[in-house]
């Protein structure tokens, strides 16, 4: 058990930056997940913390004990890679045992042995394939064969890249509750590379959103949920993507392009003529074509038409034209059809300022605040 400090990391693959800047304290026993598109840096990030990049800069810190330039066996980190290793001639309780015959991690009695591994396997769903060869294994389950092998290991850090990428979508829902229920009992400081947002607010203590190799966010599901920093982090969490909504601004209210909708603005906004107004499609209830004038200014309440219903399983995205804008929601209610006239409402807190528009120099416009409780659609 051990907290991991991670200061001014830094990592070049030739004249590539992977990474820069990096500044995180993970906790004793917490499990934090770094989330962040193809090519962010989250596997470099791993690496660093396990030695395994060469002039890697700033400090890695595990369990008070400064690592930077310490050998990758010297650190007690167990890395699980997204392409993983099975002894083909051994079956799944051999290999998963192996790690702990080498004698690098102290002597295990076979008893000991058998009971660890037993912990694990019952934990990820194997422990009836303890006979089988990796041949004789689904994917899926060698997946989790090779994930076991990692966990069998007692260390001080456990890192884990993508460990569920090649399992289908319902076992990946399956394991993923497994993997909380195990990180809830081993309370080993555990940090978890994935670009699957849904993974990440699931699994993770907090979050860390990776982006072009600097952390652009650090907080808890809820913190980054509710209170993403820039338009990246809102449209890396959640599906459909947030909604985007240019809007001039004059005298402390925003109006979208087309003079649609109108919100007052939080007095945090700076000096800019140009907002983006953020709505998730999930934060947008549905409140039918009967549905009463605005309440009193509790909610933002939008009106527009439908113009696309397409199935999401069971649920339906609606594309809804809210005064020449597009407002994208979901809603479960199979009435909906193109064409009806609807009411769309949202709590103030929901609606989302960013300051400065897509197009600015830098294509993500930081978050300053939710809108106040004046305004609605024309
Ligand atoms: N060995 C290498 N040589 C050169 N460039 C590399 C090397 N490894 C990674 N990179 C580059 O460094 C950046 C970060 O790579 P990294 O593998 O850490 O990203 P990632 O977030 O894990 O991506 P993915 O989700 O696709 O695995 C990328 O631009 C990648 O192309």
């Amino acid at each position: 058990m051990s907290s991991l400090e991670l200061r001014g990391l830094g990592a070049r693959y030739g004249r590539k930056t992977a990474l820069s800047g990096l500044d995180v304290e993970v906790a004793d026993g917490e499990f934090f997940v770094v989330l962040g598109p193809s090519g962010a840096g989250k596997t470099t990030t791993l690496k660093c913390v396990a030695g395994l990049v060469d002039g890697a800069t700033g400090q890695v810190v595990i369990g008070g004990r400064d690592m930077t330039g310490a050998e990758p066996y010297e650190r007690n980190v167990a890395m699980a890679f997204e392409s993983y290793a099975l002894y083909p001639q051994r079956t799944v309780e051999q290999n998963l045992a192996s790690p702990l015959r080498s004698g690098r991690l102290g002597v295990w009695t076979p008893e000991q042995r058998r009971a660890r591994v037993a912990d694990v396997t019952r934990t990820l769903g194997i422990d009836h394939l303890l006979g089988r060869y990796p041949r004789e294994l689904s994917n899926g389950q060698r997946q989790r064969t090779a994930l076991g092998r990692v966990l069998v290991r007692p260390a001080d850090v456990y890192l884990l890249d993508e460990p569920l990428s090649h399992l289908d979508a319902k076992l990946r829902a399956t394991m993923r509750a497994e993997l909380k229920q195990l990180s809830g009992m081993a309370r080993t400081t555990t940090v978890y590379v994935t670009h699957d947002y849904q993974e990440a607010l699931a699994l993770g203590d907090r979050i860390g959103v990776l982006r072009e190799g600097r952390l652009v966010q650090v907080g808890t599901p809820a913190q980054v949920w509710d209170t993403p920093a820039d338009t990246f982090v809102a449209r890396s969490l959640g599906q459909p993507e947030t909604n985007l909504l240019e809007a001039r601004v004059h005298a402390g209210l925003a109006t979208t392009d087309g003079g649609g909708i109108t919100v007052a603005l939080p007095g945090t906004v700076p000096d800019t003529d140009r907002v983006l107004l953020g709505l998730r499609p999930r934060d947008l209830r549905l409140l039918g074509p009967s549905a009463p004038r605005e309440d009193a200014g509790r909610e933002l309440v939008l009106r527009g038409r439908v113009v696309l219903v397409e199935r999401l399983g069971r649920s339906r995205e609606l594309s809804v034209d809210v005064s020449g804008r597009t407002v994208i929601t979901v809603t479960d209610d199979p009435r909906v059809r193109e064409g009806d006239d609807v009411t769309l409402a949202v709590g103030w807190d929901r609606v989302h300022v960013f300051a400065g528009r897509a197009e600015d120099r830098s294509p993500y416009a930081p978050r300053v605040g939710g809108a106040l409780p004046v305004g609605g659609t024309r």
